[in-house]
């Protein structure tokens, strides 16, 4: 797994911009030498910023949007089309106007499809799509994600992984359904964070004054139990986007040298 490597900027809306233009290098660069990329999208105000960012960003239109596959790396299991679901907020704001396959939108089961309100089977369904997409090379149970997005909560979860939940505990399935989670709503879809580690790159997003003490204790070695943002690696690349107030209560030795 790879050391996380920092980058800072001054504020949320310059670290969504920054982020947004990163992205679209990554997926015109995998487009280039792969024919396709994969993106897992996460929810949350700096998941959504950043989708926003590139919405408004001319250069997304140098993305084929059509040989991209975008997942997700939780999901609230709320009825389709609820506006607290992440994938209606990801259409609202950036999905709706950009040309993409359908097809490769692989949204996670909402609470009134096909499995109805069992979010187990939820789970299971989305664990075999991830399944059948990934290629025999692979060797993996999951696809091979370029990148995966990440939004840290202010108690350090990341997806729907919550401090000592079950949920950060697994270490067998790809996707699990989650119950009683703290944050609202309770039921939710979620990758493990074995799933999560299968990823090229892992970018984890905070920005924020709510979201220092958070970060601060993922990135000082906390266990993955206590702070499951710890845990959340990339096999390539892990890194933290972050603005100054997010970092404001790293110790200084992680501070990285320059930001912008
Ligand atoms: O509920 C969720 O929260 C996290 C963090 O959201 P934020 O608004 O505090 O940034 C998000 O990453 C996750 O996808 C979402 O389901």
């Amino acid at each position: 797994m790879s050391t996380p490597q920092l980058v800072v900027h001054r504020d949320k809306e310059l670290m969504a911009e920054a982020a947004a233009a990163r992205l679209i290098t990554k997926i015109v660069d995998a487009q280039a030498s792969r024919g396709s990329a994969s993106v897992v999208l996460t929810g949350g105000r700096n998941g959504n910023g950043l989708l926003a960012a590139l919405a408004g960003s001319p250069a997304r239109d140098a993305i084929d949007w059509a040989r991209l596959d975008l997942w997700w790396g939780d999901e609230r299991f709320l009825p389709e089309g609820d506006p607290e679901r992440n994938v209606t907020q990801a259409r609202e704001a950036l999905l709706d106007s950009v040309p993409l396959d359908p097809k490769r939108v692989h949204a996670m089961p909402a609470s009134d499809g096909p499995h109805g309100s069992d979010v187990e089977a939820a789970a299971a369904a989305y664990a075999q799509e991830l399944a059948e997409a990934s290629a025999p090379e692979n060797h993996a149970a999951v696809p091979s994600f370029d990148v995966l997005l990440l939004g840290v909560g202010p108690d350090t979860h990341v997806a729907s992984l919550f401090p000592e939940h079950p949920g950060v505990r697994e270490t067998e399935r790809t996707v699990i359904g989650v119950h009683g989670a703290p944050k609202p709503p309770p039921t939710r879809v979620s990758l493990t964070l074995p799933a999560i580690r299968t990823a090229r790159e892992v970018w984890l997003l905070a920005a924020g004054e709510d979201k220092a003490n958070a970060v601060a204790m993922a990135l000082s070695g906390t266990g993955e139990i206590q702070a499951p943002a710890a845990g959340a690696q990339g096999r390539a690349r892990t890194l933290w986007l972050l603005d100054t107030a997010a970092a404001s209560r790293l110790p200084r030795s992680l501070y990285p040298p320059a930001s912008a």
